[in-house]
C-alpha cells in the first residue's frame, strides 16, 4: 500500500527541513526503542538511530511521538532506521519543560511530549453531563492546555441534542469563556455540526479530541471517519491482528482529508504546562487587570481595581474571576515543580497567592 505524504499533512516547509539520503515518514505509533512510522511507500517499523537515542537518554522529550515527522535513512534490508525527528511545529508536553524547549529537543529531563504538530484541538464539553450543565472551567482549563500546545482550539458543545431550548444562551456563555476561540455546537448523533468540525481539518491538517469522559469523543470521531474506520476495526478484529487497530485508534486518516491522533495519553488530560494558555484563555481579564491603578492589584480590595469594578457592573462573571484564579494557582504550581529556575521567583508569588486565599476564606459568608 502507498500514501500520499500530503494526505498525512506532509508540506514544503517541512520538506525543505528534511536533510539528504533521508525518507520522510510520520510516527503513527510508538514503542520502546522502536516506531511505527508511515512513510510514501506504506507502514514500517523504524528503529531509533545513534542520534536520537542520545538525545532521549539526555532528554525523553527528545523521544519519537505520536504525530512526529522523522527523517529516516533507508537501511540494506528494506528497513529503516530513525535518524531524527524534524523540529515540531506544536508539541503536548506532559510535566517537566521549560517553554523554550517545547518545540526543541532540550528540557529539563523530566518532560514527555505526548502527542506532536497537531494544528487543531477540539475541546469538547457536552451541553448536558449526565444532569449537571457544561462545565465552563472545564472549557477553560482545556482551552489553556490547547493553547499552550501552540495548536489553535476549537470548542465544540457536543451532545446539543440533549440540550433544548436556551442552547444559545449556553453557547454565549461559552463564548465569553474562550474569547477568540470558534465556538460550535455538535449533536455526532444527529450529525449536526459534524461537517463544520470536519471544515477544520480542510488542507490535511491534524486533530486531537480532548474532553471529559463521556463527552461523545469517539462518536464524533467515527462520525468524521465515516464507515472506514470502523470496518478496518471489524477486519482487524476478524484476523485478531490487535496491534492494527492500535496503529488506527492513535493517528487516524480521515476518508474526507486530514487526520485526529488518539492516544490514551492525550485523552487523560492530566498536568501541563499552560502558563500562557491561561494568559490567552482570560485575555479579557488581564486586559482589565492592565488597567487596575496599582500595577500588582490582587482585585480584592485595592482602589481603582477594574478587575472588580467589571464584577460589579455584571460584565465579568464571578465565576470567570475564580476560575482564573484556580488555574492561575495550578499553572504557578505546574511551573515551580518543573522549573528549578522559576522556584525562587514563585516563592514571593506563593506568598501573596497565600495570602489572597486566607483574605477570601475569611470573607466567604
Ligand atoms: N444524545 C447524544 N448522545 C451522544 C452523542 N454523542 C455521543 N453520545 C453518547 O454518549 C456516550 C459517550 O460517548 P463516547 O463517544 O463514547 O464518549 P467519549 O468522549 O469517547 O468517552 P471516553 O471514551 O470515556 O473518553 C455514548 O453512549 C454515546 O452514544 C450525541 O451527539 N447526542
Ligand atoms: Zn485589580
Amino acid at each position: 500500500m502507498s500514501y500520499d505524504l500530503s494526505l498525512l499533512g506532509w508540506t514544503d516547509s517541512r520538506a525543505a527541513e528534511l536533510p539528504g539520503d533521508t525518507v520522510p515518514g510520520r510516527v503513527s505509533r510508538v514503542d520502546r526503542g522502536t516506531a511505527e512510522v508511515v512513510t510514501s511507500a506504506g507502514r514500517h517499523h523504524a528503529r531509533y538511530g545513534a542520534r536520537v537515542r542520545r538525545a532521549s537518554a539526555a532528554d525523553p522529550v527528545a523521544l519519537p511521538c505520536v504525530g512526529d515527522w522523522a527523517a529516516l535513512k533507508p537501511l540494506p534490508a528494506g528497513d529503516y532506521e530513525l535518524a531524527e525527528l524534524l523540529p515540531r511545529t506544536t508539541a503536548f508536553v506532559r510535566g517537566g519543560v521549560s517553554r523554550d524547549s517545547r518545540g526543541g529537543l532540550s528540557g529539563d529531563g523530566q518532560g514527555q511530549v505526548l502527542a506532536a504538530n497537531v494544528d487543531i484541538v477540539f475541546v469538547a464539553e457536552p451541553s448536558m453531563h449526565a444532569t449537571d450543565l457544561a462545565d465552563l472551567g472545564r472549557i477553560e482549563r482545556l482551552t489553556a492546555l490547547a493553547w499552550e500546545s501552540g495548536g489553535t482550539p476549537v470548542v465544540l458543545v457536543t451532545k446539543s441534542d440533549l440540550f433544548g431550548p436556551g442552547l444559545g444562551d449556553l453557547l454565549d456563555d461559552v463564548r465569553q469563556a474562550a474569547p477568540g476561540v470558534d465556538v460550535h455546537a455538535v449533536s455526532s448523533i444527529r450529525g449536526e455540526g459534524v461537517e463544520l468540525v470536519r471544515d477544520y481539518l480542510d488542507g490535511s491538517r491534524t486533530a486531537v479530541v480532548l474532553g471529559p469522559s463521556g463527552a461523545g469523543k469517539s462518536t464524533l470521531v467515527n462520525a468524521l471517519a465515516g464507515g472506514e474506520v470502523m470496518e478496518t476495526q471489524r477486519v482487524r478484529a476478524a484476523d485478531g491482528r490487535g496491534r492494527h487497530t492500535t496503529v488506527h485508534r492513535e493517528l487516524i486518516p480521515l476518508p474526507g482529508g486530514g487526520l485526529v491522533i488518539d492516544t490514551p495519553g492525550i485523552r487523560r488530560v492530566g498536568l501541563y504546562d499552560m502558563n500562557e494558555g491561561v494568559e490567552r484563555v482570560f485575555s479579557d481579564l488581564e486586559a482589565l487587570a492592565a488597567e487596575c491603578r496599582f500595577h500588582d492589584c490582587g482585585h480584592e480590595t485595592e482602589p481603582g481595581c477594574a478587575v472588580l469594578a467589571a464584577l460589579e457592573s455584571g460584565e465579568l462573571p464571578e465565576r470567570r474571576l475564580e476560575s482564573w484564579r484556580k488555574l492561575q494557582r495550578e499553572a504557578a504550581w505546574m511551573a515551580s515543580r518543573t522549573d528549578a529556575r522559576l522556584r525562587k521567583d514563585l516563592q514571593s508569588k506563593w506568598k501573596s497567592i497565600h495570602k489572597e486565599m486566607r483574605r477570601s476564606g475569611r470573607n466567604r459568608p
